[in-house]
């Protein structure tokens, strides 16, 4: 077994402290991911997931409990800094792009993912061809627009241009927060066939929040199930093959 590339022990995150809508969202969470690991979460509304995600991003505290990055505590690590190895892409098209600077410029941006370095626009043309070969992979002709505006291109467009910006810089592990959730279905299963080959190649780990069970079970080589804030299933390798749409249904009751 690969190393742990990150830890979550026994993660506690409680909203509206002292209120009378004072709510334990994660309820000891332990989840130990590994390198290469490519994870489908699953669950009901309002379980915890995105939550999850926004705990490990650093976006939110936690109330008890330890993130290990290779081994060093993150608990109280910024969001920001966590940026250096994690990034992220939601279900919102508009959310992950700058709407006025063009597809080529974006890319450049997140060249320096987690970086204070400034950006050099005399860089971007020799970074063209390569940009350029990047989008291409997307197959959606996202390489045809490397001069369009983000906010003019479609929603499936713009979306698979987060997800190369999240990955142009390699991160230690990707978070995918319904990524697909807003596209049609053949822009949506275009996206995700493109996000798996993407993960494969570069033997990326990553997370995958999906409603969709067929997705959850067809990719990824781990699938955890999330309810009221805790892990109820955490199934790898030739059990997770072996799951059906109808195991997975039972998570849900
Ligand atoms: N910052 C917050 N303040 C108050 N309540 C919150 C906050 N963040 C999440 N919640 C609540 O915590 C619960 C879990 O939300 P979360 O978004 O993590 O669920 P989810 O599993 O991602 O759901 P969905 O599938 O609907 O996206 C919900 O009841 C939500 O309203």
């Amino acid at each position: 077994m690969t190393k742990p590339i990150l830890e979550l022990k026994n993660i506690q995150t409680v909203v509206n402290r002292h209120t009378a809508n004072e709510t334990k969202i994660l309820r000891g969470i332990n989840l130990t991911i590994h390198t290469g690991d490519f994870i489908t979460v699953v669950g009901t509304n309002g379980a915890g997931k995105s939550t999850l995600f926004n705990v490990i991003a650093g976006h939110l505290p936690v109330d008890a409990g330890q993130i290990f990055h290779n081994g060093v505590d993150i608990t109280h690590t910024s969001e920001e800094a966590r940026t250096k190895f994690l990034a992220r892409v939601f279900q919102d098209p508009k959310l992950g792009t700058a709407p006025r600077m063009t597809v080529a410029e974006n890319m450049l941006l997140a060249t320096k993912r987690g970086e204070h370095r400034p950006l050099f626009p005399r860089k971007l043309k020799s970074q063209i061809p390569r940009f350029t070969k990047l989008a291409a992979t997307m197959n959606n002709g996202l390489e045809n627009r490397m001069n369009t505006a983000t906010g003019a291109l479609s929603g499936g467009q713009r979306q698979a241009l987060s997800f190369l910006m999240a990955t142009i810089k390699r991160p230690d592990l990707l978070l995918l927060d319904e990524h697909t959730a807003a596209l049609d279905p053949h822009t949506s299963r275009n996206l995700l066939k493109a996000t798996d080959e993407r993960i494969k190649q570069d033997h990326l780990t990553a997370l995958m929040i999906t409603h969709h069970l067929e997705d959850a079970l067809k990719y990824g080589n781990r699938l955890i199930a999330l309810k009221n804030g805790q892990i109820i299933a955490d199934v790898s390798g030739d059990q997770k093959e072996q799951l059906t749409v109808k195991d997975l249904y039972r998570y849900f009751e």
